[in-house]
Protein backbone atom coordinates (compact mmCIF):
# COMPACT_ATOMS: atom_id res chain seq x y z
CA UNK A 1 0.00 0.00 0.00
CA UNK A 2 2.82 2.15 0.84
CA UNK A 3 4.54 1.78 -2.73
CA UNK A 4 0.47 2.44 -4.23
CA UNK A 5 0.71 5.85 -2.49
CA UNK A 6 3.72 6.99 -3.68
CA UNK A 7 3.27 6.30 -7.17
CA UNK A 8 0.41 8.18 -6.80
CA UNK A 9 2.04 11.23 -5.00
CA UNK A 10 4.50 10.85 -8.05
CA UNK A 11 1.59 11.02 -10.16
CA UNK A 12 0.02 13.92 -8.74
CA UNK A 13 2.02 16.87 -10.55
CA UNK A 14 0.42 15.10 -13.89
CA UNK A 15 -3.08 15.42 -11.97
CA UNK A 16 -4.71 18.04 -14.41
CA UNK A 17 -3.24 15.24 -17.69
CA UNK A 18 -5.17 12.15 -15.76
CA UNK A 19 -7.93 14.15 -14.95
CA UNK A 20 -8.46 14.69 -18.67
CA UNK A 21 -8.27 11.72 -19.27
CA UNK A 22 -10.47 10.02 -16.81
CA UNK A 23 -12.95 12.16 -18.02
CA UNK A 24 -12.65 11.05 -21.63
CA UNK A 25 -12.55 7.65 -20.99
CA UNK A 26 -15.82 7.99 -18.98
CA UNK A 27 -17.27 10.13 -21.90
CA UNK A 28 -16.12 7.26 -24.62
CA UNK A 29 -17.41 4.31 -22.23
CA UNK A 30 -20.85 5.68 -22.04
CA UNK A 31 -21.33 6.70 -25.37
CA UNK A 32 -19.88 3.05 -26.23
CA UNK A 33 -22.72 1.90 -23.61
CA UNK A 34 -25.22 4.12 -24.88
CA UNK A 35 -25.15 3.53 -28.49
CA UNK A 36 -25.33 0.15 -27.93
CA UNK A 37 -28.84 0.31 -25.45
CA UNK A 38 -30.61 3.10 -27.62
CA UNK A 39 -29.41 0.68 -30.21
CA UNK A 40 -31.17 -2.02 -28.71
CA UNK A 41 -34.33 -0.32 -28.16
CA UNK A 42 -34.97 1.62 -31.60
CA UNK A 43 -34.60 -1.69 -33.54
CA UNK A 44 -36.79 -3.05 -30.70
CA UNK A 45 -39.18 -0.32 -31.17
CA UNK A 46 -39.20 0.11 -34.77
CA UNK A 47 -39.76 -3.35 -35.02
CA UNK A 48 -42.48 -3.47 -32.87
CA UNK A 49 -44.07 -0.26 -34.54
CA UNK A 50 -43.62 -2.25 -38.22
CA UNK A 51 -45.48 -4.82 -36.55
CA UNK A 52 -48.43 -2.88 -34.63
CA UNK A 53 -48.74 -0.05 -37.43
CA UNK A 54 -48.15 2.45 -35.24
CA UNK A 55 -46.05 6.00 -36.23
CA UNK A 56 -42.81 6.21 -34.36
CA UNK A 57 -40.41 9.49 -34.44
CA UNK A 58 -37.55 8.28 -36.10
CA UNK A 59 -35.09 11.01 -35.95
CA UNK A 60 -34.52 11.46 -32.57
CA UNK A 61 -32.83 8.16 -31.49
CA UNK A 62 -30.97 8.00 -35.45
CA UNK A 63 -29.56 11.47 -34.22
CA UNK A 64 -28.78 10.14 -30.59
CA UNK A 65 -27.28 6.73 -32.43
CA UNK A 66 -25.30 9.09 -34.83
CA UNK A 67 -24.33 11.37 -32.06
CA UNK A 68 -23.31 8.41 -29.73
CA UNK A 69 -20.96 6.71 -32.51
CA UNK A 70 -19.67 9.66 -33.14
CA UNK A 71 -19.19 10.31 -29.53
CA UNK A 72 -17.40 6.96 -29.11
CA UNK A 73 -15.43 7.51 -31.63
CA UNK A 74 -13.70 10.90 -31.14
CA UNK A 75 -13.89 10.19 -27.28
CA UNK A 76 -11.54 7.11 -28.13
CA UNK A 77 -9.27 8.74 -30.18
CA UNK A 78 -9.05 11.61 -27.50
CA UNK A 79 -8.47 9.48 -24.94
CA UNK A 80 -5.69 7.20 -26.29
CA UNK A 81 -4.04 10.76 -27.32
CA UNK A 82 -4.45 12.35 -24.13
CA UNK A 83 -4.14 9.15 -21.80
CA UNK A 84 -0.67 8.11 -23.65
CA UNK A 85 0.49 12.09 -23.72
CA UNK A 86 -0.69 12.06 -19.11
CA UNK A 87 1.59 8.62 -19.17
CA UNK A 88 4.24 9.54 -21.30
CA UNK A 89 4.98 12.80 -19.39
CA UNK A 90 4.58 10.76 -16.27
CA UNK A 91 7.06 8.85 -17.25
CA UNK A 92 9.33 11.08 -18.86
CA UNK A 93 9.15 13.41 -15.24
CA UNK A 94 9.96 9.98 -13.11
CA UNK A 95 13.09 9.18 -15.55
CA UNK A 96 14.29 12.97 -14.29
CA UNK A 97 12.95 11.88 -10.86
CA UNK A 98 15.24 8.81 -10.26
CA UNK A 99 18.15 10.29 -12.49
CA UNK A 100 18.10 13.06 -9.85
CA UNK A 101 18.25 10.39 -7.23
CA UNK A 102 20.61 8.42 -8.45
CA UNK A 103 23.40 10.96 -9.25
CA UNK A 104 24.37 11.35 -6.37
CA UNK A 105 24.39 8.46 -5.95
CA UNK A 106 27.26 7.95 -7.87
CA UNK A 107 30.22 6.21 -7.94
CA UNK A 108 30.01 5.17 -4.17
CA UNK A 109 26.26 3.47 -4.19
CA UNK A 110 25.99 2.42 -7.39
CA UNK A 111 29.22 0.01 -7.38
CA UNK A 112 26.91 -2.30 -5.67
CA UNK A 113 24.92 -2.76 -8.32
CA UNK A 114 25.62 -4.11 -11.66
CA UNK A 115 25.35 -2.01 -15.03
CA UNK A 116 22.71 -3.96 -16.62
CA UNK A 117 20.36 -3.96 -13.47
CA UNK A 118 20.79 -0.25 -13.24
CA UNK A 119 19.31 -0.62 -16.88
CA UNK A 120 16.60 -2.32 -15.74
CA UNK A 121 15.46 -0.26 -13.37
CA UNK A 122 15.96 2.94 -14.69
CA UNK A 123 14.49 1.69 -17.87
CA UNK A 124 12.40 -1.41 -18.40
CA UNK A 125 11.32 -0.68 -14.26
CA UNK A 126 9.96 2.73 -15.50
CA UNK A 127 8.25 1.77 -18.06
CA UNK A 128 6.36 -0.99 -16.34
CA UNK A 129 5.11 1.41 -14.12
CA UNK A 130 3.27 2.36 -17.49
CA UNK A 131 0.59 -0.24 -16.00
CA UNK A 132 0.22 1.17 -12.92
CA UNK A 133 -0.66 4.77 -14.34
CA UNK A 134 -2.26 3.76 -17.48
CA UNK A 135 -3.82 -0.06 -17.40
CA UNK A 136 -4.87 0.01 -13.46
CA UNK A 137 -5.40 4.18 -12.07
CA UNK A 138 -7.35 5.34 -14.78
CA UNK A 139 -9.31 2.10 -16.01
CA UNK A 140 -10.28 1.91 -11.93
CA UNK A 141 -11.09 4.93 -11.80
CA UNK A 142 -13.61 4.89 -14.77
CA UNK A 143 -14.77 1.69 -13.45
CA UNK A 144 -15.62 3.10 -9.83
CA UNK A 145 -17.60 6.05 -10.99
CA UNK A 146 -18.87 3.96 -14.70
CA UNK A 147 -20.66 0.90 -12.64
CA UNK A 148 -21.98 3.40 -10.28
CA UNK A 149 -24.00 5.45 -12.54
CA UNK A 150 -25.03 2.29 -14.67
CA UNK A 151 -26.32 0.74 -11.36
CA UNK A 152 -28.31 4.34 -10.37
CA UNK A 153 -29.74 4.23 -14.60
CA UNK A 154 -31.02 0.11 -13.60
CA UNK A 155 -32.33 0.85 -10.36
CA UNK A 156 -34.80 3.66 -12.13
CA UNK A 157 -35.87 0.95 -14.32
CA UNK A 158 -35.59 -2.49 -12.12
CA UNK A 159 -34.06 -2.32 -9.04
CA UNK A 160 -33.92 -6.00 -9.59
CA UNK A 161 -31.86 -5.62 -12.64
CA UNK A 162 -29.25 -2.97 -11.00
CA UNK A 163 -28.88 -4.89 -8.24
CA UNK A 164 -27.82 -8.21 -9.98
CA UNK A 165 -25.90 -6.27 -12.98
CA UNK A 166 -24.33 -4.26 -9.76
CA UNK A 167 -23.39 -7.74 -7.84
CA UNK A 168 -21.97 -9.36 -11.20
CA UNK A 169 -19.91 -5.91 -12.19
CA UNK A 170 -18.64 -6.58 -8.55
CA UNK A 171 -17.54 -9.77 -9.25
CA UNK A 172 -16.13 -9.04 -12.60
CA UNK A 173 -14.25 -5.99 -11.52
CA UNK A 174 -13.78 -6.68 -7.94
CA UNK A 175 -13.16 -9.95 -6.91
CA UNK A 176 -12.16 -11.13 -10.58
CA UNK A 177 -9.09 -9.18 -10.20
CA UNK A 178 -8.23 -9.52 -6.39
CA UNK A 179 -7.95 -13.29 -7.32
CA UNK A 180 -5.89 -12.50 -10.70
CA UNK A 181 -3.90 -10.10 -8.53
CA UNK A 182 -3.20 -12.89 -5.60
CA UNK A 183 -2.65 -15.39 -8.16
CA UNK A 184 -0.34 -13.57 -10.21
CA UNK A 185 1.62 -11.25 -7.96
CA UNK A 186 4.13 -13.84 -6.98
CA UNK A 187 4.93 -15.18 -11.00
CA UNK A 188 4.64 -11.33 -11.92
CA UNK A 189 7.12 -10.49 -9.06
CA UNK A 190 9.37 -13.38 -10.67
CA UNK A 191 9.10 -11.98 -13.76
CA UNK A 192 10.44 -8.38 -12.76
CA UNK A 193 13.14 -10.23 -11.21
CA UNK A 194 13.99 -12.59 -13.97
CA UNK A 195 13.89 -10.36 -16.31
CA UNK A 196 16.65 -7.69 -14.94
CA UNK A 197 18.60 -10.50 -13.76
CA UNK A 198 18.23 -12.09 -17.48
CA UNK A 199 19.33 -8.67 -18.88
CA UNK A 200 22.39 -8.25 -16.21
CA UNK A 201 23.45 -11.83 -17.55
CA UNK A 202 23.21 -11.25 -21.13
CA UNK A 203 24.85 -7.60 -20.48
CA UNK A 204 27.74 -9.67 -18.82
CA UNK A 205 28.01 -12.24 -21.13
CA UNK A 206 28.85 -9.64 -23.82
CA UNK A 207 30.78 -7.77 -21.94
CA UNK A 208 32.57 -10.74 -20.68
CA UNK A 209 32.87 -12.74 -23.86
CA UNK A 210 36.62 -12.61 -23.91
CA UNK A 211 37.28 -13.98 -20.67
CA UNK A 212 34.42 -16.45 -21.44
CA UNK A 213 35.82 -17.67 -24.59
CA UNK A 214 39.50 -18.03 -23.22
CA UNK A 215 38.23 -20.04 -20.05
CA UNK A 216 36.13 -21.77 -21.90
CA UNK A 217 33.19 -21.13 -20.07
CA UNK A 218 31.09 -19.38 -22.45
CA UNK A 219 28.90 -22.79 -22.48
CA UNK A 220 27.47 -22.17 -18.95
CA UNK A 221 27.05 -18.50 -19.80
CA UNK A 222 24.73 -20.02 -22.38
CA UNK A 223 23.46 -22.24 -20.39
CA UNK A 224 22.76 -19.61 -17.19
CA UNK A 225 21.03 -17.22 -19.69
CA UNK A 226 18.99 -19.97 -21.29
CA UNK A 227 18.07 -21.36 -18.09
CA UNK A 228 16.59 -17.64 -16.67
CA UNK A 229 14.83 -17.23 -20.12
CA UNK A 230 12.97 -20.58 -19.53
CA UNK A 231 11.48 -19.50 -15.84
CA UNK A 232 10.83 -16.22 -16.98
CA UNK A 233 8.73 -17.70 -20.19
CA UNK A 234 7.25 -19.98 -17.39
CA UNK A 235 6.19 -16.99 -15.84
CA UNK A 236 5.10 -15.81 -18.54
CA UNK A 237 2.94 -18.28 -19.59
CA UNK A 238 1.28 -18.25 -16.03
CA UNK A 239 0.24 -14.83 -16.05
CA UNK A 240 -0.92 -15.37 -19.79
CA UNK A 241 -3.07 -18.13 -18.33
CA UNK A 242 -4.33 -15.64 -15.64
CA UNK A 243 -5.33 -13.67 -18.67
CA UNK A 244 -7.20 -15.56 -20.36
CA UNK A 245 -8.98 -17.10 -17.64
CA UNK A 246 -9.49 -13.82 -16.28
CA UNK A 247 -10.64 -12.36 -19.42
CA UNK A 248 -13.58 -15.48 -19.98
CA UNK A 249 -14.70 -14.61 -16.50
CA UNK A 250 -15.62 -11.13 -17.57
CA UNK A 251 -17.07 -12.73 -20.60
CA UNK A 252 -19.51 -15.10 -18.15
CA UNK A 253 -20.43 -12.24 -16.11
CA UNK A 254 -21.16 -9.82 -18.78
CA UNK A 255 -23.14 -13.12 -20.71
CA UNK A 256 -24.64 -13.59 -16.75
CA UNK A 257 -25.79 -10.26 -16.50
CA UNK A 258 -27.57 -10.40 -20.08
CA UNK A 259 -29.32 -13.49 -19.20
CA UNK A 260 -30.36 -12.16 -15.50
CA UNK A 261 -31.50 -8.64 -17.12
CA UNK A 262 -33.63 -10.79 -19.64
CA UNK A 263 -35.08 -13.34 -16.86
CA UNK A 264 -35.89 -10.57 -14.50
CA UNK A 265 -37.48 -8.14 -16.71
CA UNK A 266 -40.11 -10.53 -18.54
CA UNK A 267 -42.17 -10.42 -16.29
CA UNK A 268 -41.98 -7.03 -15.74
CA UNK A 269 -43.03 -6.78 -19.44
CA UNK A 270 -45.84 -8.78 -18.93
CA UNK A 271 -47.07 -7.06 -16.11
CA UNK A 272 -46.90 -3.64 -18.29
CA UNK A 273 -44.12 -1.89 -16.06
CA UNK A 274 -41.51 -2.19 -18.65
CA UNK A 275 -41.81 -2.11 -22.42
CA UNK A 276 -40.66 -4.44 -24.67
CA UNK A 277 -38.06 -1.97 -26.49
CA UNK A 278 -37.33 -0.96 -23.02
CA UNK A 279 -36.40 -4.83 -21.90
CA UNK A 280 -34.12 -4.78 -24.94
CA UNK A 281 -32.61 -1.60 -23.94
CA UNK A 282 -31.87 -2.84 -20.26
CA UNK A 283 -30.58 -6.34 -21.36
CA UNK A 284 -27.95 -4.85 -23.96
CA UNK A 285 -27.91 -1.91 -21.46
CA UNK A 286 -26.72 -4.04 -19.20
CA UNK A 287 -24.15 -6.25 -21.08
CA UNK A 288 -22.76 -3.67 -22.18
CA UNK A 289 -21.77 -2.39 -19.24
CA UNK A 290 -19.19 -4.32 -18.83
CA UNK A 291 -16.68 -3.17 -21.03
CA UNK A 292 -16.11 -0.86 -17.47
CA UNK A 293 -14.86 -3.52 -15.72
CA UNK A 294 -12.69 -5.53 -18.66
CA UNK A 295 -9.60 -3.88 -18.60
CA UNK A 296 -9.68 -4.94 -14.75
CA UNK A 297 -8.42 -8.44 -14.53
CA UNK A 298 -5.32 -7.88 -16.93
CA UNK A 299 -4.69 -4.49 -14.85
CA UNK A 300 -4.33 -6.52 -11.60
CA UNK A 301 -2.37 -9.06 -12.91
CA UNK A 302 0.27 -7.16 -13.80
CA UNK A 303 -0.04 -5.59 -10.37
CA UNK A 304 2.19 -7.76 -8.66
CA UNK A 305 4.96 -7.18 -11.66
CA UNK A 306 4.68 -3.74 -11.70
CA UNK A 307 4.88 -3.31 -8.02
CA UNK A 308 7.54 -5.33 -7.64
CA UNK A 309 9.24 -2.88 -10.19
CA UNK A 310 8.32 0.04 -8.16
CA UNK A 311 10.22 -1.37 -5.15
CA UNK A 312 13.18 -2.06 -7.12
CA UNK A 313 13.22 1.68 -7.89
CA UNK A 314 11.90 3.36 -4.43
CA UNK A 315 15.03 1.09 -3.13
CA UNK A 316 17.31 2.50 -5.36
CA UNK A 317 15.95 5.91 -4.97
CA UNK A 318 15.96 5.93 -0.97
CA UNK A 319 19.98 4.99 -0.76
CA UNK A 320 21.39 7.67 0.96
CA UNK A 321 24.35 9.17 -0.69
CA UNK A 322 27.51 8.09 0.69
CA UNK A 323 28.36 12.19 1.30
CA UNK A 324 25.78 14.67 2.64
CA UNK A 325 25.98 17.93 0.70
CA UNK A 326 26.09 20.77 3.02
CA UNK A 327 22.30 23.04 3.21
CA UNK A 328 24.36 26.23 2.38
CA UNK A 329 27.40 25.30 0.43
CA UNK A 330 30.59 27.57 1.40
CA UNK A 331 31.61 29.46 -2.35
CA UNK A 332 34.50 28.26 -4.35
CA UNK A 333 37.89 29.18 -2.31
CA UNK A 334 40.67 31.35 -4.19
CA UNK A 335 43.23 29.27 -2.63
CA UNK A 336 43.15 25.41 -3.33
CA UNK A 337 45.15 24.22 -0.35
CA UNK A 338 43.93 20.85 1.14
CA UNK A 339 45.10 19.52 4.17
CA UNK A 340 44.24 16.50 5.74
CA UNK A 341 45.12 15.42 9.41
CA UNK A 342 44.48 11.97 11.15
CA UNK A 343 41.77 11.01 8.36
CA UNK A 344 40.50 7.58 9.14
CA UNK A 345 38.00 5.83 6.96
CA UNK A 346 36.47 2.28 6.58
CA UNK A 347 34.45 0.90 3.67
CA UNK A 348 31.74 -0.31 6.39
CA UNK A 349 32.68 -3.74 6.87
CA UNK A 350 34.64 -3.06 10.34
CA UNK A 351 38.10 -2.93 9.23
CA UNK A 352 39.78 0.47 8.83
CA UNK A 353 41.20 1.26 5.26
CA UNK A 354 42.85 4.46 5.96
CA UNK A 355 43.89 5.45 9.23
CA UNK A 356 45.19 8.90 10.42
CA UNK A 357 46.54 10.06 7.34
CA UNK A 358 48.50 13.58 7.40
CA UNK A 359 49.07 14.97 3.75
CA UNK A 360 49.32 18.58 2.73
CA UNK A 361 48.29 19.02 -0.94
CA UNK A 362 49.48 22.56 -2.26
CA UNK A 363 50.64 24.86 -4.92
CA UNK A 364 53.36 24.15 -6.63
CA UNK A 365 53.64 20.78 -4.59
CA UNK A 366 54.10 17.66 -5.85
CA UNK A 367 53.41 14.68 -3.72
CA UNK A 368 53.37 10.98 -4.64
CA UNK A 369 51.54 8.15 -2.86
CA UNK A 370 53.57 4.57 -3.55
CA UNK A 371 52.61 0.93 -1.63
CA UNK A 372 51.67 -2.13 -1.44
CA UNK A 373 48.53 -2.91 -3.77
CA UNK A 374 44.96 -2.39 -1.30
CA UNK A 375 47.32 -0.15 0.89
CA UNK A 376 44.30 2.76 0.13
CA UNK A 377 45.97 4.62 -2.03
CA UNK A 378 42.65 5.30 -4.69
CA UNK A 379 40.60 5.43 -1.37
CA UNK A 380 42.53 8.25 -0.26
CA UNK A 381 41.67 10.16 -3.76
CA UNK A 382 37.98 9.22 -3.99
CA UNK A 383 38.07 10.89 -0.11
CA UNK A 384 39.69 13.88 -1.76
CA UNK A 385 37.07 14.17 -4.82
CA UNK A 386 34.14 13.98 -2.31
CA UNK A 387 33.13 10.65 -3.68
CA UNK A 388 33.42 9.35 -0.20
CA UNK A 389 33.06 10.51 3.28
CA UNK A 390 35.96 10.30 5.61
CA UNK A 391 34.84 8.82 9.50
CA UNK A 392 37.56 10.12 11.46
CA UNK A 393 39.77 13.29 11.39
CA UNK A 394 39.71 16.36 9.31
CA UNK A 395 40.29 17.47 5.39
CA UNK A 396 40.24 21.33 4.63
CA UNK A 397 40.09 23.07 1.55
CA UNK A 398 41.60 26.63 2.38
CA UNK A 399 40.69 26.73 5.56
CA UNK A 400 37.18 25.12 5.79
CA UNK A 401 36.17 21.67 6.62
CA UNK A 402 35.71 20.08 2.98
CA UNK A 403 32.46 19.24 4.10
CA UNK A 404 31.34 22.86 3.81
CA UNK A 405 31.61 22.51 0.19
CA UNK A 406 29.67 20.55 -2.12
CA UNK A 407 31.15 18.01 -4.21
CA UNK A 408 30.87 19.63 -7.12
CA UNK A 409 32.53 22.78 -6.32
CA UNK A 410 35.56 20.95 -4.81
CA UNK A 411 35.52 18.93 -8.02
CA UNK A 412 35.92 22.04 -9.99
CA UNK A 413 39.59 22.46 -8.45
CA UNK A 414 40.42 18.93 -9.45
CA UNK A 415 41.37 17.78 -12.45
CA UNK A 416 41.71 13.70 -12.25
CA UNK A 417 42.95 11.11 -14.55
CA UNK A 418 42.18 7.42 -12.36
CA UNK A 419 43.28 4.15 -12.15
CA UNK A 420 40.41 2.58 -14.58
CA UNK A 421 39.53 5.99 -16.92
CA UNK A 422 35.92 5.64 -18.75
CA UNK A 423 36.13 6.36 -22.23
CA UNK A 424 32.50 7.24 -23.62
CA UNK A 425 31.61 5.35 -26.75
CA UNK A 426 32.21 8.90 -28.76
CA UNK A 427 35.10 10.37 -30.86
CA UNK A 428 38.32 10.90 -29.11
CA UNK A 429 37.54 14.99 -29.11
CA UNK A 430 34.15 14.10 -27.64
CA UNK A 431 35.90 12.07 -24.75
CA UNK A 432 38.44 15.23 -24.10
CA UNK A 433 36.45 18.38 -24.40
CA UNK A 434 34.15 16.71 -21.54
CA UNK A 435 36.64 18.17 -18.95
CA UNK A 436 36.07 21.55 -21.02
CA UNK A 437 33.79 21.63 -23.59
CA UNK A 438 34.43 25.53 -24.83
CA UNK A 439 38.28 24.52 -25.26
CA UNK A 440 39.97 25.54 -28.34
CA UNK A 441 41.50 22.94 -30.50
CA UNK A 442 45.21 24.66 -30.37
CA UNK A 443 44.30 23.68 -26.54
CA UNK A 444 42.84 20.12 -26.84
CA UNK A 445 46.16 19.42 -29.21
CA UNK A 446 48.16 21.23 -26.35
CA UNK A 447 47.16 18.87 -24.01
CA UNK A 448 46.88 15.44 -26.06
CA UNK A 449 51.00 16.63 -26.90
CA UNK A 450 51.43 17.05 -23.04
CA UNK A 451 50.16 13.24 -22.46
CA UNK A 452 52.10 12.22 -25.32
CA UNK A 453 48.74 10.49 -27.34
CA UNK A 454 49.04 13.39 -30.14
CA UNK A 455 51.26 12.07 -32.70
CA UNK A 456 49.17 8.73 -32.37
CA UNK A 457 46.02 10.42 -32.47
CA UNK A 458 46.58 12.03 -35.79
CA UNK A 459 48.37 8.81 -37.15
CA UNK A 460 44.56 7.46 -37.30
CA UNK A 461 42.93 7.77 -40.31
CA UNK A 462 39.65 9.99 -38.70
CA UNK A 463 42.21 11.75 -36.47
CA UNK A 464 40.25 13.43 -33.66
CA UNK A 465 37.34 12.26 -35.21
CA UNK A 466 37.78 8.79 -34.29
CA UNK A 467 35.45 7.24 -32.37
CA UNK A 468 36.95 5.33 -28.74
CA UNK A 469 34.58 2.30 -29.49
CA UNK A 470 32.39 1.58 -26.04
CA UNK A 471 34.39 2.00 -23.53
CA UNK A 472 37.36 2.93 -25.42
CA UNK A 473 37.54 -1.12 -26.66
CA UNK A 474 39.18 0.40 -30.03
CA UNK A 475 42.27 1.81 -27.49
CA UNK A 476 45.21 -0.19 -25.87
CA UNK A 477 45.41 0.50 -22.06
CA UNK A 478 48.48 2.63 -22.55
CA UNK A 479 46.32 5.12 -24.80
CA UNK A 480 43.53 5.30 -22.88
CA UNK A 481 45.50 6.11 -19.88
CA UNK A 482 47.01 8.75 -21.84
CA UNK A 483 43.91 10.39 -23.00
CA UNK A 484 42.56 10.32 -19.15
CA UNK A 485 45.89 12.48 -18.42
CA UNK A 486 45.02 14.59 -21.86
CA UNK A 487 41.22 15.37 -20.64
CA UNK A 488 42.85 16.05 -17.33
CA UNK A 489 45.46 18.26 -18.39
CA UNK A 490 42.69 20.05 -20.75
CA UNK A 491 40.71 20.95 -17.54
CA UNK A 492 43.17 23.36 -16.41
CA UNK A 493 42.30 22.89 -12.65
CA UNK A 494 44.55 23.94 -9.87
CA UNK A 495 44.88 21.20 -8.36
CA UNK A 496 46.00 17.56 -10.46
CA UNK A 497 45.39 14.23 -9.25
CA UNK A 498 46.79 11.74 -10.87
CA UNK A 499 46.61 7.92 -10.40
CA UNK A 500 48.91 5.38 -11.94
CA UNK A 501 49.32 7.93 -14.80
CA UNK A 502 52.30 5.49 -16.40
CA UNK A 503 50.84 2.47 -16.20
CA UNK A 504 50.85 0.58 -19.38
CA UNK A 505 53.35 2.99 -20.52
CA UNK A 506 57.02 2.02 -21.53
CA UNK A 507 59.83 2.91 -19.71
CA UNK A 508 60.99 5.91 -22.41
CA UNK A 509 57.65 7.33 -22.76
CA UNK A 510 56.52 6.99 -19.01
CA UNK A 511 59.56 9.24 -18.24
CA UNK A 512 59.28 11.88 -20.96
CA UNK A 513 55.51 11.62 -20.03
CA UNK A 514 56.04 12.82 -16.57
CA UNK A 515 58.37 15.32 -17.41
CA UNK A 516 56.03 17.16 -19.07
CA UNK A 517 53.06 16.82 -16.76
CA UNK A 518 55.78 18.16 -13.82
CA UNK A 519 56.08 21.47 -16.20
CA UNK A 520 52.49 21.53 -17.05
CA UNK A 521 51.97 21.11 -13.05
CA UNK A 522 54.71 23.79 -12.04
CA UNK A 523 52.38 26.05 -9.87
CA UNK A 524 49.61 23.77 -9.34
CA UNK A 525 49.35 20.98 -6.72
CA UNK A 526 49.94 17.55 -7.73
CA UNK A 527 49.24 14.58 -6.52
CA UNK A 528 50.14 11.17 -8.21
CA UNK A 529 49.55 7.37 -6.97
CA UNK A 530 52.30 5.22 -8.39
CA UNK A 531 53.87 1.71 -8.26
CA UNK A 532 56.27 3.07 -10.37
CA UNK A 533 59.42 4.67 -9.53
CA UNK A 534 59.90 6.80 -12.51
CA UNK A 535 59.42 10.67 -11.41
CA UNK A 536 60.00 9.91 -7.90
CA UNK A 537 63.19 11.93 -7.39
CA UNK A 538 61.68 14.91 -8.52
CA UNK A 539 58.76 15.24 -6.17
CA UNK A 540 58.27 17.11 -2.72
CA UNK A 541 57.64 14.01 -0.61
CA UNK A 542 57.04 10.65 -0.90
CA UNK A 543 54.46 8.74 0.80
CA UNK A 544 54.63 5.54 1.62
CA UNK A 545 51.56 3.84 2.59
CA UNK A 546 50.99 0.27 3.82
CA UNK A 547 47.47 -1.26 5.61
CA UNK A 548 45.76 1.80 5.53
CA UNK A 549 48.55 3.95 6.92
CA UNK A 550 51.51 6.62 5.90
CA UNK A 551 54.53 4.66 7.21
CA UNK A 552 57.21 6.39 5.88
CA UNK A 553 57.61 9.88 4.33
CA UNK A 554 60.06 11.85 2.77
CA UNK A 555 62.02 13.00 -0.52
CA UNK A 556 63.06 9.86 -2.56
CA UNK A 557 66.26 10.39 -1.51
CA UNK A 558 65.60 10.73 2.04
CA UNK A 559 63.63 7.34 2.08
CA UNK A 560 66.27 5.49 0.04
CA UNK A 561 69.09 6.44 2.47
CA UNK A 562 66.70 6.05 5.94
CA UNK A 563 63.93 3.79 4.71
CA UNK A 564 64.82 0.09 4.54
CA UNK A 565 60.98 -1.11 3.46
CA UNK A 566 60.98 1.48 1.09
CA UNK A 567 64.35 0.63 -0.91
CA UNK A 568 63.56 -3.50 -0.24
CA UNK A 569 60.50 -2.10 -2.37
CA UNK A 570 61.70 -1.22 -5.34
CA UNK A 571 64.78 -3.80 -5.02
CA UNK A 572 62.03 -6.57 -5.08
CA UNK A 573 59.96 -4.71 -7.86
CA UNK A 574 63.32 -4.36 -10.05
CA UNK A 575 64.67 -7.13 -8.77
CA UNK A 576 67.81 -4.96 -8.75
CA UNK A 577 69.18 -2.35 -6.25
CA UNK A 578 68.54 1.22 -6.31
CA UNK A 579 70.17 2.40 -9.76
CA UNK A 580 70.27 -1.10 -11.73
CA UNK A 581 67.30 -0.94 -12.61
CA UNK A 582 66.21 -2.06 -15.64
CA UNK A 583 62.20 -1.88 -16.43
CA UNK A 584 60.23 0.71 -16.33
CA UNK A 585 59.97 0.99 -12.57
CA UNK A 586 64.13 0.53 -12.05
CA UNK A 587 66.47 3.79 -12.85
CA UNK A 588 65.63 7.13 -11.76
CA UNK A 589 65.53 9.95 -14.62
N1 LIG B 1 34.28 -0.18 -2.99
C1 LIG B 1 34.93 -0.87 -2.06
N2 LIG B 1 34.23 -1.52 -1.11
C2 LIG B 1 34.86 -2.20 -0.15
N3 LIG B 1 36.20 -2.28 -0.05
C3 LIG B 1 36.95 -1.65 -0.98
C4 LIG B 1 36.34 -0.92 -2.03
N4 LIG B 1 37.33 -0.39 -2.80
C5 LIG B 1 38.49 -0.79 -2.24
N5 LIG B 1 38.26 -1.54 -1.16
C6 LIG B 1 39.25 -2.13 -0.28
O1 LIG B 1 40.00 -1.06 0.32
C7 LIG B 1 41.36 -1.35 0.36
C8 LIG B 1 42.14 -0.24 -0.33
O2 LIG B 1 41.82 -0.25 -1.71
P1 LIG B 1 42.44 0.82 -2.71
O3 LIG B 1 41.85 0.59 -4.03
O4 LIG B 1 42.34 2.16 -2.12
O5 LIG B 1 43.96 0.35 -2.71
P2 LIG B 1 45.14 0.84 -3.60
O6 LIG B 1 46.25 1.14 -2.68
O7 LIG B 1 44.72 1.92 -4.51
O8 LIG B 1 45.45 -0.50 -4.41
P3 LIG B 1 46.09 -0.66 -5.86
O9 LIG B 1 47.49 -0.16 -5.76
O10 LIG B 1 46.01 -2.11 -6.12
O11 LIG B 1 45.26 0.16 -6.79
C9 LIG B 1 41.53 -2.72 -0.30
O12 LIG B 1 41.60 -3.67 0.74
C10 LIG B 1 40.27 -2.93 -1.08
O13 LIG B 1 39.90 -4.27 -1.09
Amino acid sequence: MRDILRLLKLAWPYRSWLVAALGLSLMTLFANVGLLALSGWFIAAMALAGISGTPINYHYPAAGIRTLAIGRTLGRYAERVVSHQASLRLLAGLRVWIYRRIEPLAPARLESYASGDLLSRIRADIDSLDNFYLRLLAPVLTALCSSLLFVLFLWYFSSAVALATGALLLAAGGFLPLAVHLLGRKPGARVTQTSAELRTAVVDGLRGMEELLAYGAAGRQKERVVELNRRLLADQARLAGLAGVSAGGVGLCSGLALWLALVVSIPLVRAGSLTGPQMVMLALFCQAAFEAVLPLPPAFRLLGQTLAAARRIFSLADESPAVTEPQEPAPLPEQPLLTLRGVGFSYGDGAATLVGIDLDVAPGRKVAVVGTSGAGKSTLLALLLRFREYDSGSITLAGREIRAYDGETVRRLMAVASQQPFLFNATLRENLLIARPEASDEEMIAAARMAGIHDEIVALVQGYDTPAGEGGVKLSGGQIRRLAIARAILKDSPILLLDEPTEGVDAAAARSLLERVFSYAEGRALLVITHSRIGLEAMDEVLLMDGGRIVERGSHAELLARSRRYRDMWELDTGMPDGAGGHEGGGLC
